[in-house]
C-alpha cells in the first residue's frame, strides 16, 4: 500500500519544511509516501473569492486522486480519532491491501464540497482550526505514529 499526501501550495517555514521532511522519512521506514503540492490559488485583492479558491483548488486535488484510492480529508469538523483507531485505519488497509490512501489537506481556505464528497472518511485532527502548513507536520506525525502502533514498536508511550 502507498500513502499520498495532496496538499495546497509548499511549505513557507524552513522549521515546518524540517519537519516534515524528518516524519516524511519516518513514515517511508513502513510505506510509500509521496507528497504532492497543488497550486495555491491566488487570493488577490482585498475580499478574495473563497469560494473560487476552493473550486480551483478542488479541481486540482482531484486531478490527482486515483480512482482505485481510498480518500481521508482533513477538515476540523470531521470525525476525531484516537492514535490507536488511527493505527488500526491504517492497519486494516494494509491487510485488505488496498492499494493506495491519498489524505487531502485544503488551503487557506479549506476545501471544496466536491472533495469532501470524494472522502471515504473525514478526519479531524483536533476541534482547533491549524494552518494547513502545521496541519500537515501533525497528519504526518499521527501517521507515523500509527504505523509504530500498528508494528508495535517503542514511540507511542501508552
Ligand atoms: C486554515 S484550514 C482551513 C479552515 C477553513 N475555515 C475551512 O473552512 O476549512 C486549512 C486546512 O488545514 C487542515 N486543517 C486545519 N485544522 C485542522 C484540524 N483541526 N483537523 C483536520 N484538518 C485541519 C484542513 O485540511 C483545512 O482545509
Amino acid at each position: 500500500m502507498k500513502l499520498k499526501l495532496l496538499c495546497v501550495g509548499r511549505l513557507s517555514e524552513a522549521y515546518l519544511r524540517a519537519g516534515v521532511e524528518d516524519f516524511a522519512a519516518r513514515v517511508q521506514r513502513y510505506l510509500p509516501l509521496e507528497i504532492i503540492e497543488i497550486k495555491e490559488e491566488k487570493a488577490g485583492g482585498r475580499k478574495p473569492d473563497t469560494e473560487r479558491i476552493r473550486a480551483r483548488e478542488g479541481e486540482r486535488l482531484l486531478a490527482k486522486v486515483a480512482d482505485a484510492a481510498q480518500v481521508v480529508i482533513l477538515d476540523e469538523g470531521g470525525r476525531r480519532m484516537s492514535s490507536e483507531k488511527l493505527a488500526q485505519f491504517l492497519e486494516d488497509h494494509m491487510v485488505r491491501a488496498t492499494p493506495e490512501i491519498a489524505f487531502i489537506l485544503g488551503g487557506a481556505y479549506g476545501l471544496a464540497e466536491a472533495v469532501r464528497q470524494r472522502g471515504n472518511l473525514i478526519l479531524s485532527l483536533s476541534d482547533m482550526t491549524f494552518t494547513h502548513q502545521m496541519a500537515r507536520l501533525f497528519l504526518l506525525e499521527q501517521i507515523y505514529r500509527g504505523l509504530t502502533i500498528v508494528r508495535n514498536e517503542p514511540y507511542h508511550n501508552r
